[in-house]
């Protein structure tokens, strides 16, 4: 069984198998279409048991794409540095309560007066208990010599278990009918009359907490919020930092320059910039002839593709300092706070001259004004607008270059594009082959590499990886082999880490015999079809070890980088995908929930197919689904305005709903070909658990996958001899 769970949408029109494992974002291998002649379609590499997708999460970089990796000064600490509104909120309440609480503390006679009947009053003054009143209307307040016990009358009615007050403040109204005598009274009787009014006398303590109390402490908490977010700033300065940007200087933190020996596996980008280089290592020699010189280039590619380091290997080449800061840590809470950073950032740089200045994730300020959300838009705005004066500000000749990465160059506001802005554009792809060969070198220098770890055959297993997944990827191979306790790293330690990467750590679940059982024929279906479809992935390997949400995988890659795809291939794609179910139908006649994702990348692959590829004779090559952003995947759908008919719209549905089945069909009818196989497969995989490529092909006794144009396959031994296995699937327009 599959996953049951698949977290991720599959964007449109990308082929991107991933395991369905909802912790591994960072690891999409990709694949997809990007535009014209380019057409770079990645390619699946691993299938889980039907395949995973590995796509592009959709949502952007900054929401923890980033290959949970170790990148430095990614977005994503510098968002999370940021205290959230909601925060400060929290902080003022609690700075009242605080308040408060002090002056409960400090004004012990902020009591309120009791209020006590005037006769008791009048008998108290007799006594001679009563130290001093304060008179206001007809109310008495004042103090009591010695407290007395009393007992409010409505409290008697209501509780007598109250216990009477021991009362020296009281209050009390003097009766309507005036006693003229109460004056002479008073003072025959020693009682002081006061001025001023009695209970609201404090402390001089009191006084100050009282009147400046509350305003000391917003004032102390506002310097407290500055001083903070300037902190961040790595300035420290108080308030006067917070206008300050916060480039990083990365020629004087890091120890160790970056160079192009760093970059791999993208070399037509890095090639593009060697020019920049040149420039500035000796300004005037391009200047002389009054030429000018680029002003800005924008690094477009995927995450993790190497934009960053690129960014500073043109620095650490040139020689000059690196000012890098990303888009998103321009804009703080106070509007005009990212204006006045841009300006500070350039300020340094000029200062530095020649110098680099890299602002990573432009998109986020970038974006096309008036296309943003309410409330962040003017901030951002004016950010963006101070980006585009201060690069029409400089003249070529002060030798400085502002390079910019972004993974959405279409979102980008035009203005940014314009000649003497970011004018020059450097597509960061994803590494092929070779290039992956070339960065897993780079990261393995100071690996203790074991004779049997070929990189060369782990870039062919890691289709679609960026440079920083492949670092990751050694990382977490290298942290393997020291848990075992190795003295270097092997082929083993590798394959675990990629197979941990790309679908989470094993899980340990108790199975039953008869559930593994069910699980080794859901798998050994995907595998079957994957050694006997046409056209299908090679098999590398079988398991039915629950991994991440997957209760078995299949893995499935071709030989060799895709960029295209044929029909027929992917049709096969859809056949191994229902594989699982199918040979659960035929095994035992019931359904389960394991085919879910299996179930939702078949309907996924085929509704592309239909809407984006042109693979639909009676819906013709028609447009019917968005494109999406090549670099992260894109939303798909056009929502509310589709550009086409309810007709159309049922056309579609009809049409993914026909290739499903179809496959189905196929699905069923190549299994019950290959039932003899099928059977000694899952029993190998019950005892056996995890079969690779050799055992697979040994047990079963088929011969690799043919490739597409091989002929016929051999009908095999004790198969359905009536169902012979197909040697092409029925074509899109075939019969319905
Ligand atoms: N081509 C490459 N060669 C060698 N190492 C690479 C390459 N690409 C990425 N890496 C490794 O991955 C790390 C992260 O890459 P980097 O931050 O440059 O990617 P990025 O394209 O800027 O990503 P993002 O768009 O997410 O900011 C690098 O510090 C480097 O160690
Ligand atoms: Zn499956």
């Amino acid at each position: 069984m599959d996953s049951n769970v698949d977290s991720q949408r599959v964007p449109d029109g990308q082929i991107f198998f991933r395991p369905v494992h909802p912790g591994i974002s960072g690891k999409d291998m990709e694949s997809g279409t990007s535009d014209g002649q380019q057409r770079k379609m990645m390619e699946f590499e691993i299938s889980e048991e039907a395949d995973m997708r590995l796509t592009r999460q959709q949502t952007q970089n900054r929401t923890g794409f980033a290959s949970a990796d170790t990148k430095q000064g990614s977005p994503e600490g510098a968002d999370r540095k940021k205290m959230p509104p909601g925060k400060a909120w929290l902080w003022f309440v609690l700075i009242l309560i605080v308040n408060f609480l002090m002056v409960r503390l400090l004004i012990p006679d902020a009591e309120q007066p009791v209020m006590v009947p005037y006769t008791l009053f009048k008998g108290e003054v007799g006594k001679g208990n009563v130290k001093e009143i304060f008179s206001r209307g007809d109310t008495i307040t004042g103090r009591f010599k010695e407290e007395i016990a009393y007992q409010a009358a409505e409290e008697k009615a209501g509780d007598s278990r109250k216990a009477s007050k021991a009362v020296t403040t009281f209050t009390t109204t003097v009766p309507s009918f005036v006693d003229p005598g109460l004056e002479a009274f008073l003072i025959s009787n020693g009682v002081e009359i006061s001025a001023k009014p009695i209970h609201e006398e404090r402390s001089p303590w009191a006084t100050i907490v009282y009147s400046f109390g509350p305003g000391l402490l917003f004032i102390a908490f506002y310097i407290w919020l500055f001083r903070r977010m300037a902190q961040q700033g790595g300035l420290g300065g108080g308030i006067m930092g917070i206008g300050k940007s916060k480039a990083r200087r990365y020629d004087q933190e890091e120890g160790r320059k970056v160079t192009f020996d760093d970059v791999a596996g993208i070399d037509e980008a890095e090639n593009e910039l060697v020019e920049i280089v040149d420039f500035l290592k000796d300004p005037p020699k391009y200047t002389r002839l009054g030429g000018t010189a680029p002003k800005g280039v924008l690094l477009v590619g995927a995450p993790g593709t190497g934009k960053t380091l690129l960014a500073k290997a043109v620095a650490g080449e040139a020689g000059v300092p690196f000012f890098s800061m990303s888009a998103a840590e321009f804009v703080e809470m106070i509007v005009g706070v990212g204006a006045a950073r841009v300006r500070d950032l350039f300020k340094q740089a000029r200062e530095h001259a020649p110098a680099i200045i890299f602002i990573d994730e432009l998109d986020a300020i970038g974006r096309a004004r008036g296309q943003v959300a309410i409330g962040g838009a003017s901030e951002q705005e004016q950010t963006l607008n101070q980006i585009l004066t201060e690069m029409d500000g400089f003249s070529s000749r002060e030798g400085i270059i502002v390079l910019a990465a972004t993974n959405q160059p279409d979102v980008l506001d035009k203005a940014l594009l314009r000649p003497g802005r970011f004018d020059r554009r450097v597509v960061v792809n994803l590494p092929d082959k070779v290039g992956r060969e070339a960065i897993l070198k780079v990261h393995t220098r100071s690996v203790p590499l074991a004779k049997d770890a070929s990189l060369g055959e782990l870039a062919a297993a890691t289709p679609g990886f960026s440079g920083a997944d492949l670092r990751n990827l050694v990382n977490e191979a290298a942290l393997m082999a020291a848990r075992r306790d190795q003295d270097d790293v092997r082929a083993r330690d590798f394959l675990d880490a990629l197979e941990k990467i790309v679908l989470g750590p094993e899980r340990p679940l108790l199975l039953s015999h008869a559930d593994k059982e069910r699980i080794a024929y859901h798998e050994g279906g995907h595998a079957i079809l994957g050694l006997v479809a046409h056209g299908a992935d090679r098999v590398h390997r079988v398991t039915i070890v629950p991994r991440g949400q997957a209760l078995g995988v299949t893995y499935q890659r071709p030989d060799s980088d895709r960029y295209n795809y044929t029909e027929a291939y992917l049709r096969a794609k859809i056949v191994g995908m229902l594989g699982g179910r199918a040979a659960e139908e035929i095994v035992y006649g019931t359904r389960t929930t394991g085919a879910e994702s299996d179930i939702e990348q078949a309907t996924g692959l085929a509704h592309r197919m239909v809407t984006r590829w042109g693979m639909s004779e009676r819906l013709g090559l028609i447009q019917l689904a968005p494109r999406e952003n090549p670099y992260l995947g894109g939303p798909a759908g056009y929502g509310s305005a589709r550009p086409f008919s309810d007709g159309t719209a049922e056309a579609i549905d009809a049409e993914v709903i026909r290739i499903i089945a179809e496959s189905h069909e196929e699905a069923k009818r190549l299994l019950r070909a290959y039932r003899k196989q099928l059977d000694v497969l899952a029993e190998a995989l019950v005892a056996q658990e995890t079969l690779d490529e050799q055992e697979i092909l040994r047990i079963t006794g088929l011969p690799p996958a043919p490739a597409l144009d091989a002929g016929k396959l051999p009908v095999p031994d004790g198969g359905d001899k009536n169902a012979e296995p197909s040697v092409s699937l029925p074509g899109v327009a075939g019969p319905s």
